[in-house]
This record gives C-alpha cells, structure tokens and sequence, in this order.
C-alpha cells in the first residue's frame, strides 16, 4: 500500500462515500456545540421533523455569550445582560434538554470553552473525525484526530445523519525542528508559523505540525499550535500521536478504560504519517531563531520578535503591502520603525481556547508572581478555559498569585477574546492578548489587539509596555523540558 500521511489515513478511516465528482461523504465520531451556531441547525431539524441521529456523539457547552465575573455568574443566565447573548444561551439549554444532548450549562463546574472542555473530558480522542460550529475546532487534531470547523447548516446535517459532505484537502506539513529557547512558548511557535508562511499559507491544505520542537510541546503547547491553523488559512492542524498524547487521556470522564483502553491505545499508535509519506508542501522553521512573538497589526501575519520594529510601509515589498502597512499602522496607533518594546498597554487578557489551559496559567503566574500590574493598566484579567481549570489553578495557588500582582480572575468563558459578551476592549486602547485574532474591532469597536504568549502578557501587564520576557527574570520561567514534570 502507498505511504500514507496521517491525515490520508485518518480520512480513509472515516470515509463513506467518494463521488467522482471530488465530493465525499464522511463519518463524524465527536460533534461539539456551543450556543452560536446551534439555534438554527436545531430549528432546521425541528422543521424537517427530523432528531438528532446519534445523541452520545454530541457535547454542549455556552462559551461566546457568557458573563465572566462572579457576580453575574452568580445570577445564572440572569446574569447575561445582552438579550441576544441571552436568548442563544437559553436556546441551546431548551434544546439539549428536549433532544437529551449532554451540556455543560452556564453553572456547571464543567463549563468552558467548547475547545477546552472536549479535550479535556476525554471527549476528543485520537484517531476520531471531530466537527464542532467554530473555526477553531483545529484544536482538536494536537490528538492525532480530523478536526475541523464548519457551519450551521452543516451542523443541522451532522446531528441529523452524523455524516458531513466535504472534499479532501491536500497535504501539508510544517515541521519545527531544534530546541526552543527559555521562555519561548507554543503560542510563539505559531505565530512565527504564520508570520512565515501568511494567513493564506495553509489554504486547502490539512497542516500537520511535526519536528522535534512540536514532539516536544505539551498536549496544551500542542493544542495552541493547532488551535491556530486557521489563522494559518488551514482549516485542519494536527499532530501525531505519541506517548504524550496517550499520557493526557488516560483516566478522563470520557476515556475508554480496561480492555477497550488497551485496544483503543493500539490503534492510536498507528495514527502517524508513515515515514516516506509525501506532502504536497513542506515548511520547515528552526527553534532556536524563533523568539517571543508580537503581533504588531490587523492579520495575525503582522507578527515580529520582541526584539524587532514595528514594520516601516516605505520599505514594503510592494505597493499592496504598503498599502495594508499604512492602513493597519493607522488602525493601531503605531508609527514606522517604532520598537516593540515601546508599545504601551491599556489591557490585557490572558485566555481564550488558545491559551487558558493550566500550562498557559502557570507560565503567566510565574512571571506575575510578587510583581504588580503596572498603574497605566486599567484592567489585567486572567480568565481560565474551563471550570477544572480554574479549580485545579485554585488548587495550585496561581489565582492567589494573580490577585495580589493586580489581575482579575474571572469565570471561565471566550471573554474578551471577541466583543460578544461584557468583556471588551475600548476604541483606541491596546490590548496584550492570548487569543488569536487580531482584527478591527475583534476585542471590541476601534480596539488594538496584540497577540503574545501567557508569559509575555502577563510580563508586558507588569511593565506597563511589551518587555521581553528572557529578560525579566529567567530563573522564574519553566524551562521546556521542565513542563511536562510539572504538569505530572
Ligand atoms: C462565533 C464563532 C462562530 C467564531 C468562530 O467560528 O471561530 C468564534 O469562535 C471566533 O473565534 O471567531
Ligand atoms: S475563545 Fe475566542 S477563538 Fe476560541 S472559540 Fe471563543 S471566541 Fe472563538
């Protein structure tokens, strides 16, 4: 049999139906939902009097919409103040309960995230086809899984039949090979990944992230590098199962166990691209020049280091990059030239699916701890992606670290990661961010998103401007080879 790449083989795995004419039919094992992209699919099934076709392939929780402070939460979805944000909550509570999907509802110590809760409970395994209304299900595939977003009539479609009609993409790998500098993240990687490759690098391609350095990363290092293939213009990132994927899954809610485990563990091996397996594009970055990343504009490509300038638009490639230079410089309120250490901070939020994870909270919490948020900085928030995460952040004192330094810690939810719930950004203020899009108004109208590392917001929420965090105090930055003991 010809080589295969992992997504060849996960592909064949699950597929139904090839047409002739490029179209295909494939079977969906896991189908996430959250309260945006689900109203509708439901009241399509409703009309065609259909029900959805397998109730235990679905998971639900209410993430977009969501208050984060205690005080509203307290409330219930009582708290939720915007009727729209509302109205989408309670639509997704009514219809899990009359379709007896499982959901984890605004209270539930299990809510979060939609891509942090799935990996989370074990409901993501290797080796599974995972869809969910949101383009960021890419996170998915760090376990050696096909995940991908799609939309809402495709979401009617899976909860009628459990099958999405789509085409195959082609094949693409990016491989980071080396070691990563102290205090160099998962999220640097990616964000050089696409200061590289562009935002339309990926497109039509399925990227599996591979190389020394990703075998490295954590399952959560490993899930933001994936989290992101979309701003890569990839709708599917993914990496290949290994001994730290299987070590994540073990004992979660959802997880095979006994014999089932040990077949499931088996099978799970298999899911790596062969080693002559051909890619129809190979990218390859080395660790040791990538250091920590700063988006500087609009489009998660206007990224440089911590070290570098922000871009002069005279010294542009061409005109039509010129043209966006100036345009994004104007939107940011930044000048040609200007350092990136000079860019001061109104906000910053560490959360969002790309990093609220324990790991991201450590990293921030080790930069934090004994420090204080710097006066310029109206709001510092720290908002975890799940409620285990927050328990287990609780568990281990970072919450603690984090209120004394200055920083709010809120409930969990995607927060200020897009202005569609209370938390938002101001026109005009900058923001150093953990999420993964920067455009206009993402964080809010007129809003100046710069996406960072955890380590590298919480270091520019201290200074009151982006600082390079290797400079602020290495010893209290975990070591890469160090995470993976301390997450034990
Ligand atoms: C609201 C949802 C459909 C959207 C997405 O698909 O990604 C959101 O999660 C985002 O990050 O922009
Ligand atoms: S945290 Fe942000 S990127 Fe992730 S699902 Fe929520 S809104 Fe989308």
């Amino acid at each position: 049999m010809a080589a295969q790449t992992l997504y060849d083989k996960l592909w064949e795995q699950h597929l139904v139906k090839q047409r002739d004419d490029g179209t295909a039919l494939i079977y969906i094992d896991r189908h996430m939902l959250h309260e945006v992209t689900s109203p509708q699919a439901f009241e399509g099934l409703r009309l065609a009097g259909r029900t959805p076709w397998r109730l235990d392939a679905n998971l639900a929780t209410a993430d977009h919409n969501v208050p984060t402070t205690v005080a509203e939460r307290a409330e219930g979805n009582k708290g939720i103040k915007d009727p729209i944000s509302l109205i989408q909550v309670e639509t997704l509570d009514e219809n899990c309960r009359e379709y007896d999907i499982v959901e984890f509802g605004i209270n539930d110590p299990r809510q979060g995230i939609v891509h942090v809760v799935g990996p989370e409970q074990g409901a993501t395994l290797p080796g599974m086809t995972v869809v969910c209304g949101d383009s960021h299900t890419a996170t998915h595939g760090a376990f050696g899984a096909l995940a991908h977003g799609i939309g809402t009539s495709e979401v009617e479609h899976v909860l009628a039949t459990q099958c999405l009609l789509t085409q195959k993409m082609k094949n693409m790998q990016v491989r980071v090979e080396g070691e990563l500098g102290t205090g160099v993240t998962a999220k640097d990687v990616v964000l050089a990944i696409i200061s590289r490759i562009g935002t339309a690098g990926g497109t039509g391609h399925a990227i599996e992230f591979a190389g020394s350095a990703i075998e490295s990363l954590s399952m959560e290092g490993r899930m933001t590098v994936c989290n992101m293939a979309i701003e890569a213009g990839a709708r599917v990132g993914m990496i290949a199962v290994d001994d730290t994927t299987v070590d994540y899954i073990g004992n979660r809610p959802y997880s095979p166990t006994g014999e089932a485990w040990d077949a499931a563990v088996a099978d799970w091996r298999q899911l790596v691209s062969d080693p002559d397996a051909e890619f129809d594009k190979v990218v390859t970055l080395d660790a040791a020049e990538i250091e920590p990343q700063v988006s500087w504009g609009t489009s998660p490509e206007m990224v440089t280091g911590i070290s570098g300038q922000v871009p002069d638009p005279q010294a542009a490639p061409d005109e039509t990059v010129a043209a966006s230079y100036t345009r994004a410089l104007e939107y940011m309120g930044l000048t040609p030239n200007q350092q990136i250490t000079d860019i001061k901070l109104d906000k910053v939020f560490i959360g969002s699916c790309t990093n609220s994870r324990i790991e991201d909270l450590r990293e921030a919490a080790a930069v934090a701890k004994g420090q204080k948020v710097a006066d310029s900085v109206t709001l510092a928030m720290v908002v975890p992606g799940s409620g285990l995460v927050k328990r287990q952040a609780e568990e281990e004192g970072l919450d603690k670290i984090f209120i004394e330094a200055g920083f709010e810690w809120r409930e969990p939810g995607c927060s200020m990661c897009l202005a569609m719930n209370a938390d938002k950004l101001g026109a005009g203020e900058h923001c150093a961010s953990t999420s993964n899009r920067n455009f206009e108004g993402r964080q809010g109208y007129g809003g100046r998103t710069h996406l960072v590392s955890p380590a590298m917001a919480a270091a520019a929420a201290i200074a009151g401007h982006f600082v390079d965090v290797r400079l602020v105090d290495v010893r209290r930055l975990p070591a890469n080879d160090e995470r993976h003991a301390q997450k034990a």
